[in-house]
C-alpha cells in the first residue's frame, strides 16, 4: 500500500509545476495533498503493525492491527481495531465468548514477534486461574510496568473491558467517565475520538473533534497518540486557548478566578451590554451647516426598543437603531428644507445623504457604540460606575475583587477565567464586520452583507463541484466534500478541520471531549456547549481531584443545566498507574477530600514501599539518589517553594528543567506544581512540604492527592514541616 500510493503520489507530482490552469494546478495539490497525508498515515503504523490474533469456534482466524490491510483480491489480511468484528478483541470473556476460543497477543519489535500470551476463552477447556484474569494480562502488565517516556502511548493492544465499553459507546448524548487516578480515563477519551471518527466517518471528519485538556504541557503529553491512531480532525486545546486570537496568560487569585466562573457572571456581561445601549433622555442636537436636527428622548427609546426587540446581538442590531434614528433624522430634515409630502424616494436620498454627514455618523456613534467582547470587558473591569450598574446583584467585596487596573500598551491583559468571558460577550454583541471596522464608516453594511451572500454561494458552487471530482475519482472514502472544497477555495493554503475550526469561534463539534472535567467553571461549561450544539460529548473526569475552586463537586450540578437528566455515567475502577503499594497512602490522603470517597484498586503490586524524609535540606541527595535509579523523576513542590525548590534541584542535577511545558516532559528530573502535574505522569515522584500543599488552597487535600498519584514506580515525601496525618503510614527513608 505504501508503494502504490507513493507512486500515485509520484504521479501527480510530475505532472508538472505550474502549468495548466489554475483549476487544474489546485486540483493537482489537491491530490498530492491528499496521497501524501495517507502515505503518513501509513508510515505511523509501523510500530506494532500487528497486535492480535483471534481464534474463532469456526476454525477462522483474524488478525488484529493499527489500520486494516486488504490483499489485491479484497481479502482480508488484517482488520482494523476499531472495526465492529474486531470488538470480541477487546470484550469476549470466558462467560461471554463471543464465538471466540482464544485471544492471542502478539508482542512485536519491528517486524518480529517477541512475545506471545494467551487468553483461552473456550470453557470447556479452562482452569479456575484462567477464568478469573484479565484481558492479556501478561501483556497488560508488561505495558504498564515499562519505564515512561515523558509521553503518553496508545494502548490499542492491551485495552481492557470496561474501556472498551467507553470507547465504543454511541456517538450520540453525553457520556460522563468518572474514574479515580490511573484508570485510564485520558487514554480511553484519546481512544473513543479515535474510535468515533473511525465509525462515524461521514458525520464528523467534516466537523472534527474537540478534545480540551487542562494544561499545554498535558496536551503535549498526548499529542502523540492521536497521529498514531491515524487521526487528524481532531484539535487539542485547552479552555484558556479556546477563544481565537487571546492568549490568556495572566495568573490571578483562586477567588477572582472563582468569582469570575460564577454561572452568575452570565448576567453581569449581559447587564455590561445593556449598559451600551442606554440613550440618554434628554434631546441631543445634531448640528449641520445650514441647520440643526434634533433626537428627543422619545425618538431615542423608540430606536433603542426597536433594535432590543429584533433579538440581534448588539452591533448587528445597530443597523436598526440607526435606520430608525436616520428616518426621523431625515423627515426633520425635509421639514426644516421646507418639503412639505415627499415620497419614499425622496426620504431615501435626504436619508443618504444624512448618513454620510460627519456629525451625524458621530452623534450614531457615541449613541450606539459598536462594541469588540475586548473592549466590552476592559471597559468593565476597569470602571466602578459601570461594575455597579452590571454587578449589582454582588457584594461590595465582589465587585472590588473584579475591579482591575486598565492594560497598559502592549499588556497581556487576560487571565483564564476571561476567556469564557469573552466568549460570552462575543455570543451577545456579534460580529463587526472586518471590513466596516476598516473602512471606519457604517454605511458599508448593505454592502457587507451583499458581498457575504456572494461568499456563500461561491462556496456552495465548490462544494457541489467537489462532490463531484471525489465521486468520478473514486476518493470520497478517504476525503471529504467540504475538505476538498476547502482546499481549492484557500488556494495554495490548505487548512485541515482542526486548522479552520481553531480559527472561528462560532465552530460547531462533530463531538467535544472534555478531560480532567472536574476543573471546568460553570462559565467555562457555556463557552463548550455552545462549541457543540448536538450535545454530543464525553466528559471524563475525577471529582475527587477538583483542585481549581471554580471547578466542579458534581456532575449533575455541572450537567443538569443543559442535559437535565439526559446523561450518562460509566466508572472505571482500576489503576493501570499507581502501585498497590503507593495506592495505599493516597487513599489515606483521599480521606481529607471526602470520607466517603474510594481510591481505585491497583493493578500490580511493586515491592517498592513509599518513604518520608526530613529535612527538606535533604532534597538533592535524595533527587540525585532517585536519578541514579533511573527513568523520568518529577519533583512536586507548593506553589510558594517553585522558585526556593526549583532553584535546589536544577542546580543539584544538570538537565532539570524547573516549570511546565515540553522541556519537563522531555528532562530526566522536573519540578512542578499539583496543578501543573495533573494528568501527567512519572516514573518517580518526590513531594516537598506536603503540608504546605495541603494548606495553600481552599482544595489542597485534592493537590495532594495529585501528587501522591502521579508516579509508577517509586514514590517519596521531603518535609521540614509537619508530616499530615494522612502520611504517617510512609517509612522513614535510610539516609535521613
Ligand atoms: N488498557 C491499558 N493498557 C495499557 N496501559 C494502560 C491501559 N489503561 C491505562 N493504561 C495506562 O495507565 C496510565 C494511566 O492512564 P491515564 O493517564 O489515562 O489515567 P487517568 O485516569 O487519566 O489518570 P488521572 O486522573 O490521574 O489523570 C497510562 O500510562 C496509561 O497508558
Amino acid at each position: 500500500m505504501r508503494e502504490r500510493t507513493q507512486r500515485q503520489l509520484d504521479e501527480v507530482l510530475a505532472q508538472g509545476g505550474g502549468g495548466g490552469t489554475h483549476q487544474n494546478r489546485s486540483e493537482r495539490d489537491t491530490f498530492a495533498g491528499m496521497y501524501a497525508e495517507r502515505l503518513g498515515r501509513l508510515w505511523a503504523v509501523e510500530n506494532g503493525l500487528c497486535f492480535g490474533r483471534l481464534d474463532n469456534a469456526d476454525q477462522t482466524s483474524l488478525y488484529i492491527g493499527r489500520i486494516g490491510l486488504a490483499d489485491d483480491e479484497q481479502r482480508r489480511l488484517l482488520i482494523d481495531w476499531r472495526a465492529p468484528v474486531a470488538q470480541p478483541f477487546y470484550g469476549a470473556t470466558p462467560a461471554a465468548s463471543m464465538g471466540v476460543t482464544r485471544r492471542r497477543h502478539l508482542q512485536t519489535k519491528g517486524r518480529k514477534v517477541i512475545g506471545v500470551d494467551d487468553d483461552l476463552l473456550d470453557l470447556d477447556n479452562l482452569t479456575d486461574d484462567d477464568v478469573a484474569t484479565l484481558n492479556g494480562e501478561a501483556a497488560l502488565l508488561a505495558s504498564i510496568g515499562a519505564m515512561r517516556t515523558g509521553r503518553m502511548r496508545d494502548i490499542v493492544a492491551t485495552i481492557q473491558s470496561e474501556q472498551d465499553r467507553i470507547i465504543r459507546s454511541d456517538l450520540g448524548g453525553v457520556l460522563v467517565v468518572q474514574g479515580g487516578p490511573g484508570t485510564g480515563k485520558t487514554v480511553v477519551a484519546l481512544h473513543r475520538a479515535a474510535y468515533l471518527l473511525y465509525t462515524h466517518r461521514d458525520k464528523l471528519a467534516r466537523r472534527g473533534v474537540l478534545i480540551l485538556g487542562p494544561n499545554l504541557t498535558f496536551l503535549r503529553y498526548i499529542e502523540q497518540v492521536l497521529p498514531s491512531l491515524g487521526e487528524t480532525d481532531v484539535l487539542l486545546s485547552t479552555v484558556a486557548e479556546l477563544y481565537p486570537g487571546v492568549t490568556a496568560m495572566v495568573r490571578e487569585r483562586p477567588e477572582v478566578a472563582r468569582l469570575k466562573g460564577d454561572a452568575r457572571m452570565a448576567e453581569v456581561v449581559a447587564r455590561a451590554v445593556r449598559e451600551r445601549q442606554r440613550v440618554p433622555r434628554q434631546p441631543v442636537d445634531i448640528r449641520l451647516d445650514r441647520y440643526t436636527l434634533r433626537l428627543d428622548g422619545r425618538v431615542l427609546e423608540a430606536a433603542r426598543t426597536r433594535a432590543i426587540r429584533s433579538k440581534k446581538p448588539h452591533n448587528e442590531a445597530r443597523g436598526i437603531f440607526v435606520r430608525h434614528l436616520l428616518n426621523a433624522l431625515a423627515r426633520q430634515a425635509a421639514r426644516q428644507l421646507g418639503k412639505g409630502m415627499i415620497d419614499d424616494d425622496e426620504l431615501a436620498d435626504i436619508r443618504e445623504d444624512l448618513r454620510t454627514e460627519r456629525p451625524v455618523k458621530a452623534a450614531l456613534n457615541r449613541l450606539w457604540p459598536y462594541a469588540t467582547p475586548q473592549q466590552l470587558l476592559i471597559g468593565l473591569f476597569t470602571s466602578r460606575e459601570r461594575l455597579d450598574y452590571a454587578a449589582g446583584e454582588f457584594s461590595e467585596a465582589e465587585r472590588g475583587l473584579l475591579l482591575r487596573e486598565p492594560p497598559r500598551q502592549g499588556e497581556n491583559w487576560w487571565a483564564e477565567s476571561d476567556v469564557p468571558l469573552l466568549d460570552e460577550a462575543a455570543e451577545l454583541l456579534g460580529d463587526i464586520d472586518p471590513a466596516v471596522l476598516r473602512a471606519g464608516a457604517w454605511v458599508a453594511e448593505e454592502e457587507q452583507a451583499a458581498r457575504r451572500a456572494a461568499a456563500l454561494d461561491e462556496r456552495q458552487h465548490q462544494l457541489t463541484y467537489a462532490k463531484e471530482v471525489l465521486e468520478l475519482t473514486g476518493l470520497s472514502d478517504i476525503m471529504d466534500a467540504e475538505k476538498f472544497a476547502a482546499r481549492h477555495l484557500g488556494d495554495d493554503v490548505y487548512l485541515t478541520t482542526a486548522e479552520r475550526a481553531a480559527a472561528d469561534r462560532t465552530w460547531a463539534f462533530g463531538h467535544v471531549i472534555v478531560d480532567e472535567a472536574q476543573e471546568l467553571s460553570a462559565m467555562d461549561w457555556r463557552m463548550v456547549m455552545r462549541r457543540v450544539p448536538t450535545r454530543s460529548m464525553t466528559i471524563v473526569g475525577d471529582l475527587a481531584q477538583t483542585g481549581s475552586s471554580a471547578g466542579a463537586r458534581s456532575w449533575g450540578r455541572v450537567l443538569d443545566p443543559y442535559v437535565a437528566g439526559r446523561w450518562r455515567e460509566e466508572h472505571l475502577s482500576v489503576n493501570y498507574r499507581t502501585p498497590a503499594e503507593l495506592m495505599a497512602v493516597a487513599s489515606d490522603v483521599l480521606k481529607l477530600v471526602g470520607p466517603d470517597l474510594v481510591a481505585p484498586t491497583s493493578v500490580r503490586e511493586t515491592g517498592t514501599v513509599p518513604w518520608a524524609a526530613s529535612p527538606v535540606e535533604a532534597l538533592a541527595d535524595l533527587v540525585k539518589a532517585e536519578v541514579v535509579e533511573g527513568g523520568h523523576l518529577v519533583v512536586i513542590v507548593p506553589e510558594s517553594g517553585v522558585g526556593e525548590f526549583g532553584e535546589i534541584v536544577t542546580r543539584a542535577v544538570g538537565g532539570a528543567v524547573a516549570g511546565p511545558g515540553s522541556a519537563a516532559l522531555d528532562a530526566p528530573v522536573a519540578v512542578l506544581t499539583a496543578t501543573q502535574a495533573k494528568g501527567l505522569e512519572f516514573d518517580a515522584v518526590i513531594v516537598v512540604e506536603p503540608e504546605l500543599i495541603l494548606r495553600e488552597s481552599p482544595r489542597g487535600a485534592s493537590d495532594l492527592y495529585v501528587a501522591m498519584t502521579r508516579a509508577t514506580q517509586r514514590l517519596g515525601v521531603v518535609h521540614s514541616g509537619p508530616l499530615p496525618d494522612a502520611l504517617v503510614r510512609l517509612e522513614r527513608h535510610p539516609i535521613t
